[in-house]
């Protein structure tokens, strides 16, 4: 069986992309998303999306983690798949398609290669001591972390994500450093079960708890630094509820292939 797949990245968070209707994976098997994403055995990524078409929407969009099971909300997936219809000629520069967590409106920027993806509305954030936890179409917490580049991320997000509190549910874990200008995030991702090099759903929610942590409200914007690049986060906040919100950042095509 022939599997003809796109590979994408987003500020280094990668994606392998399939065609639904036009792929001969028609049943779902968990087991071969895994080996697909698998870094030696496969082509490799943090997750795997299927676009199907949609009756009411320009697509859908079908998103599972490297460890093959169905995940939440990806955002820079969302951005990289809008990037993926673009290619398919499904949509020119807007797109409204459903995900896991709704509707999301997203436009291209006229290079093709830059994605504002607009995400869902946030009105819930709560304390895990120093901690702020959030849903942003997945789960996160967010934690403000010292000298973040030299910082073990992987031995402490996979505590975190594994204690008492997250261990049956698993949780997305963001490290954050206040750089003045920008802030800086490294993120252990649940279902990746590692770091990776960027998380969209999670700086989502790093902007978002930093602006309550530092008590702004109003228009916000914030750029962000990650492993794998730049991105930028918008949203509206009057101290209660963030609306409009916006994740906008890099979708790129990498390479096409066909795996047996
Ligand atoms: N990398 C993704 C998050 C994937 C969510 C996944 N790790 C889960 O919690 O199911 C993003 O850009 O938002």
């Amino acid at each position: 069986m022939k599997i003809n797949f796109f590979k994408y990245q987003g500020a280094g968070n990668d994606f392998i992309l399939i065609d639904h209707t036009t792929s001969p994976l028609k049943n779902i098997d968990n087991e071969l998303i895994e080996q697909l994403c698998h870094r030696r055995f496969g082509i490799g990524a943090d997750g795997l999306m299927f676009i199907t078409r949609h009756e009411n929407y320009d697509f859908e969009m079908h998103y599972f983690n490297a460890d093959g099971k169905l995940g939440s909300m990806c955002g820079n997936g969302g951005r990289c798949i809008v990037a993926f219809a673009k290619h398919l000629g499904i949509i020119d520069m807007e797109a409204n398609f459903l995900a896991v967590d709704g509707p999301h409106y997203a436009r291209i920027s006229a290079s093709g290669d830059w994605v504002d993806l607009q995400m869902i509305d946030v009105d819930t954030v709560t304390r895990d001591a120093d901690a702020y936890v959030l849903n942003t179409g997945s789960p996160h917490y967010v934690i403000q972390q010292r000298d973040l580049d030299g910082f073990d991320v992987f031995t402490a997000g996979k505590s975190i994500r594994y204690n008492a509190t997250y261990n049956e549910k698993g949780i997305n874990v963001n490290f954050v450093e206040d750089k003045g200008d920008h802030l800086f995030v490294r993120t252990y991702e649940r279902g990746v079960e590692d770091e990776t090099y960027a998380c969209g759903t999670g700086v989502t929610a790093v902007a978002m708890a930093m602006a309550k942590h530092k008590n702004q409200t109003g228009h916000i914007t914030t750029d962000i630094k990650v492993l794998g690049g730049d991105i930028k986060i918008e949203f509206d906040y009057d101290g209660h509820k963030f609306t409009n919100v916006f994740l906008c950042g890099p979708a790129k095509l990498v390479f096409e292939g066909e795996v047996d």
